[in-house]
Formats: C-alpha cells, structure tokens, sequence
C-alpha cells in the first residue's frame, strides 16, 4: 500500500500541493486528473523524490519514504517512467534491458569477482531480459541499438526499463504525451497488461478523459494542489469539479 498522508509542497508563498492525503491499493490502476497546473506532476514529484515536502509524509507498505532519495525510493519499489532519459542511446535494447535488470540485482554482485558467478549472473540476467523483451513484444529488436528505434518503441522500451526493475508501483505521467495516433495504443497495452497483476499499484497522470475512462479503476481530482474529488471513474467523471475543470481547460484552449 502506498500512502501519503498531508502530503505539502509550498513554492514561496504558493502551495502546489496542499495537505493530500490518499492510499493507493496493490490491484488498482488510480487516474489522477485536474487542469493545468493543479498540481499533478508535483505530487508525483513528491512521491518518487524529484521534490522535498514542505510536510507530510509517503509510506510504502508501512515504509516512511519521505526522507529518501529519489534512487532510495526506486530501490523501495517505486517505479517511474521518464520520457525516455534513461535509456542509454547507444547500447542495444538487450544491453539496455540487461543493465536494468542487473541494477535490481546489485546486491548478489557482492561475492567478489569470480568467473563462474560473472558467466552464470550473465547467463541468468540476458535470460530474464529476454522474458521482459519478449513480454513487451521487442524481441526483434533486441541487437538494435537504441538510438536507431522509432520514437514509440523507445517509449515501450522505457516501460520494460521499469518493468525489470520490478517495482511494487508504477508511475506514469502522461505516458502518450507527445506519441503519434499509431504509437499511443502500444504503451495502453503495456498498461493494461500490467493491471492484470494485481500485486501492482499504478498511478497514472492523464489527460485524455477516454483513455482515463477505459484504464482507471479510481479516480482523484486535485484543483490548486487539494484534493477535491475521489472515487470511482463513472461518478467522477461526471462530477461537477471535473465537468468545470475539463471545461475551463477547453475554454482556455479556446
Ligand atoms: N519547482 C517549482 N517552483 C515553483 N513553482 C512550481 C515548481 N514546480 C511546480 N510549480 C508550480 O506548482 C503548480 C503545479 O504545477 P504542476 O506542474 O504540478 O501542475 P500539473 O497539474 O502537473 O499541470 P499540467 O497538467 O499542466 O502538467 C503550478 O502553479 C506550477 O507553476
């Protein structure tokens, strides 16, 4: 279980998030939504450690994160996916996958150097980075070298990055921004195949209401950093606060 409790961010006199308290269960995929600048991508930031809290505090199962590095916490379980700056352009999508895989692995690296173990390790780590290209549909692709990959295959290598690192939660900030109408529909299908372990927590930030709409089991809504609205998609969605917040957005676009 991920928690945050008063969970504050101020910006000078500016409270970005303001007091938000919420549990996120293994099993549920929770939708995070609000206009620009509600701040969405602070609280993430918050969670995972991009940004110290002014107060409050994140657990993970019973674990206080709140003073732990950004790293720390990844070890902790948290997984985030970034657009594409982790990934290392000029290595394969093996080696890329590989290196995530051996980064989870670090502690079973401290028995010396012993030929054997290196070979058996090498053996066992390019193993499990198959299986996670393989469930990611990028077997093909595995000599290629990253830089040389379509823009949204390098965004689906990115989730299997996060994937091999085998996070309890996964955290996605508007994974399709930026992803042509062919690309999108790939990184949904990742997502919808990782709801199906229910060991899982996922947190998504997204926009796009229809994609909101088919993904999410729950859905919170923060306006000026509080949060507003918590439930499940139908109601909320239906919700005034989000009927306002969506229209506000359409008429600023306007
Ligand atoms: N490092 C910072 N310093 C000062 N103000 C900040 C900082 N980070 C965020 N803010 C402010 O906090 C508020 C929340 O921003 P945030 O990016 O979290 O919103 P958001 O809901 O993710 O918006 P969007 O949907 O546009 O991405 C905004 O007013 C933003 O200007």
């Amino acid at each position: 279980m991920l928690e945050t409790q008063n969970l504050t961010v101020r910006f000078g006199g500016h409270v970005a998030v303001n007091s938000v308290s919420c549990r996120f269960a293994p099993g549920t995929l929770t939708a995070i939504v609000g206009p620009n600048g509600a701040g969405k991508t602070t609280y993430f930031n918050l969670i995972s450690g991009q940004l110290p809290a002014t107060d409050g505090t994140v657990h993970l199962n019973g674990r206080e994160l709140t003073g732990l590095t950004a790293s720390a916490r990844t070890r902790a379980g948290l997984g985030r996916a970034f657009q594409l700056t982790n990934l290392f352009p000029n290595l394969s999508v093996l080696e890329n996958v590989r290196l995530a895989v051996q980064a989870t692995k670090e502690g079973a690296h401290r028995r010396g150097l012993n030929l054997w173990s290196i070979w058996s390790d090498h053996a066992a780590l390019t193993n499990r980075a198959l299986d996670i290209l393989q469930s990611v549909s990028m077997t093909a692709q595995q000599h290629a070298p990253v830089a040389s990959l379509p823009h949204g295959d390098q965004r689906k290598l990115e989730v299997a990055l996060l994937m091999a690192l085998e996070p309890s939660v996964y955290m996605f900030d508007e994974p399709t921004a930026g992803m042509s109408h062919d690309e999108a529909p790939v990184i949904l299908d990742l997502i919808r195949q990782l709801k199906k372990d229910k060991t899982k927590t996922i947190l998504l930030v997204e926009h796009k209401m229809d994609v909101v709409r088919e993904l999410a089991d729950r859905i919170i809504v923060l306006h000026n950093g509080t949060l507003v609205a918590d439930g499940e998609p139908g109601e909320v969605i239906a919700s005034p606060i989000v009927q306002e917040a969506y229209l506000g957005k359409a008429k600023e676009a306007a």
